[in-house]
């Protein structure tokens, strides 16, 4: 049988009755009972607790004065975990959901157990069932489309309040007051100007992470290799990394999966270049969406999830950001209350590249932390290392607390050799030679330390492939860095080879010495990823080189760039493309190069080369 429903709000404008199926409206049941009527009950109940509790005391205060002496830091994150923030800033628990009221109660009511002046024991089970069924309703779909669930959350309420009763020895008058409130929310599930939270909660539920898997799953799932247009499997050749944390969990090493068991809401992950970043996050996308057909534990706590590049620069808004996801929500749903809705769940923000952010970028980034301090949201921002600190002001500037850990580089050799085999394993399938990893194995240990980030290894299996004759002779890194010139010559020879053109060689070096020039331009400002503007620059520059040589008429800089950069588009296809060297080592090895050219040619001195002017972004 359906269930009609008014829902109010939607588009702005109250929906005509809104024929809620069964399972729709065994949904919003249970997201109504969960956001609104267990907090309810709770609320009154930290009303009668903390009933010494002065208006303008915060409850980190109220606490501070009951237990006679002020928290540590450690002391408060240890005792109030995720809640710890909000409990230190709130003064009344108007705001504060299921996850906040518990961990209060729990830790003024544990205080009472030491006094020993009360038994807390019925009282606290009460309130556990009463968390216990948010947690699995807001965690597992079978739970939260279950009609049965609102039944029982019912029943466990009306249970509290009996609880209640005794517990204060509550009038009875007041009690069935509550009760009777109780019942009539109950029976009309409807608190009008919240209903369309709870809507926007269930059609979320019900069809919102499939429509951010159907938008992810293409775009991520693939991945086209540098050097070849070779796709590969992302999960097929995903390299599970370790993380170190920092600061004050300092030196713990831990698998990538362990990220949501700090008690930090957020979580700046750092690596250097090429270190796995966004591939890190790229995988944990997948793997919400259970692409990989696995049982993803550590994902199980959030029911959605939202991927930000800070190199977008088109999405101006969190609400834009939010449209993006839930596209067929948002036709009939005003897109800022499905932020709003969405900030009631537990939801995992992935931002990816701190260090890349920009003006439009930061906006979006600054909305983020602003608005999911004091929700059960979680936030993971990837960076690479010189923005960390820029990064802990922004978020101690907002209080909020951060745990910071780095991608640790894969620095044993059977690690390196793991990730190796994976790639070979993808290409050879079960005609594997082994060759890639037995010639990596046999790399003087000097030069085998230049491969701990997953781009270099990647950039070994290119070497090897190319030139497995080679690679005995590397005794230093210059002669890895030459090899890897070469291998950029070779590729780009491999594409112009059909031109009439007689000195093609000499006819990349030049063009590699105009790229070089650039990337030590761009070096110069630390600058790792460049605009299409920038781009548009450095291809005038080049073609500009071209014209120069006589003859040549059927060859443009593009073909050159196109082997040397990276090209980024936007995860979420919308806005400007960027562009970097495949990594910073290679736009190094370009910039080298460049700068041996002119000592060598010009002898020109080191200094005046990195002061040169005449190389300024206005070619
Ligand atoms: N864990 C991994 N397993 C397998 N391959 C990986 C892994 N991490 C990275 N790679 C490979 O290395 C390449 C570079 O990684 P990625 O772009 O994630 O690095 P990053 O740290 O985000 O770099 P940047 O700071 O330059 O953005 C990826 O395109 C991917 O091919």
């Amino acid at each position: 049988m359906a269930t009609t429903t008014q829902v109010a709000g939607t588009s702005g404008s109250l929906l005509s009755s809104v024929d809620l199926a069964d399972e729709m409206a065994g949904i919003y049941s249970n997201f109504f009972g969960n956001m609104y009527l267990s907090p309810k009950i709770m609320r009154f109940i930290v009303r009668k607790e903390c009933h010494g509790k002065a208006i303008d005391e915060t409850y980190r205060q109220y606490m501070e004065r009951l237990r006679g002496s002020p928290f540590s830091n450690k002391e408060w994150k240890d005792a109030f975990r995720i809640s710890r923030n909000v409990l230190q800033t709130d003064r009344n628990p108007d705001n504060l959901d299921v996850t906040d009221l518990f961990c209060l109660l729990e830790n003024l009511f544990a205080r009472a157990a030491d006094n020993g002046t009360r038994d807390i024991t019925g009282m606290m089970n009460k309130l556990r069932v009463v968390k216990d069924l948010r947690n699995e309703v807001m965690h597992n779909m079978a739970a939260t489309a279950d009609p049965q669930k609102f039944s029982d959350l019912t029943t466990a309420l009306l249970e509290l309040v009996r609880e209640t009763e005794l517990f204060y020895s509550l009038p009875q008058a007041e009690v069935e007051a509550l009760e009777k409130e109780l019942q009539d929310d109950i029976d009309r599930r409807l608190a009008p100007e919240k209903q369309v939270i709870y809507y926007t909660c269930s059609r979320l539920a019900t069809s919102g992470k499939n429509a951010v898997r159907i938008l992810w799953e293409t775009r991520l799932s693939s991945e086209v290799l540098m050097f070849s247009n070779e796709k590969v499997h992302r999960q097929a050749v995903f390299h599970p990394l370790e993380l170190m944390l920092k600061l004050g969990a300092s030196g713990n090493v831990i698998p990538y999966t362990e990220i949501f068991q700090v008690c930090e809401k957020f979580i700046v992950i750092s690596g250097v270049a090429g270190a796995g970043k966004t591939t890190l996050l790229k995988n944990i996308t997948l793997q919400f969406f259970e692409l990989q057909q696995v049982k993803v534990k550590y994902l199980q706590p959030f029911n959605q999830l939202i991927l930000f590049e800070c190199r977008d620069r088109s999405t101006k808004t969190l609400s834009e950001v939010i449209e993006h996801h839930f596209e067929d929500l948002c036709s009939n749903i005003r897109k800022e209350n499905v932020l709003r809705a969405l900030l009631h769940l537990d939801v995992i923000f992935l931002i990816d590249g701190f260090d890349e952010i920009n003006k439009v970028s930061s906006n979006v980034v600054m909305e983020i932390i602003k608005k999911t301090w004091r929700s059960n949201c979680r936030v993971v921002i990837t960076t690479r290392p010189h923005f960390v600190k820029q990064l802990a002001l922004i978020l101690s500037k907002n209080d909020i607390c951060h745990t910071e850990c780095e991608i640790l580089p894969l620095i044993k050799l059977e690690n390196q050799l793991k990730f190796l085999e994976r790639y070979e394993e993808y290409h050879g399938g079960s005609n594997r030679s082994g060759e890639l990893c037995r010639s990596f194995s046999l790399l003087d240990k000097n030069v085998r330390s230049l491969f701990t980030e997953p781009l270099n290894l990647l950039l070994f299996c290119h070497l090897c492939r190319h030139f497995p004759e080679k690679i005995p002779l590397w005794q230093t890194f210059a002669d890895v860095a030459s090899d890897i010139f070469l291998l950029y010559k070779t590729l780009v020879l491999t594409k112009i080879v059909d031109s009439n053109y007689i000195n093609l060689e000499g006819l990349v070096d030049d063009q590699f010495l105009c790229i070089g020039a650039a990337a030590l331009d761009f070096l110069k400002s630390n600058t790792l990823s460049f605009s299409e503007e920038e781009f548009r620059s450095i291809k005038k520059m080049c073609n500009f080189q071209l014209k120069s040589a006589e003859g040549i008429s059927d060859i443009d800089a593009e073909i050159f760039l196109s082997v040397v950069l990276k090209v980024h588009r936007p995860f979420s296809g919308k806005g400007g493309i960027t562009y970097t060297f495949h990594h910073k080592s290679v736009q190094e090895i370009f910039a080298g190069k460049y700068i041996v050219q002119r000592i060598l040619s010009c002898n020109d001195s080191i200094n005046s080369i990195l002061g040169l002017t005449s190389i300024k972004r206005n070619w």
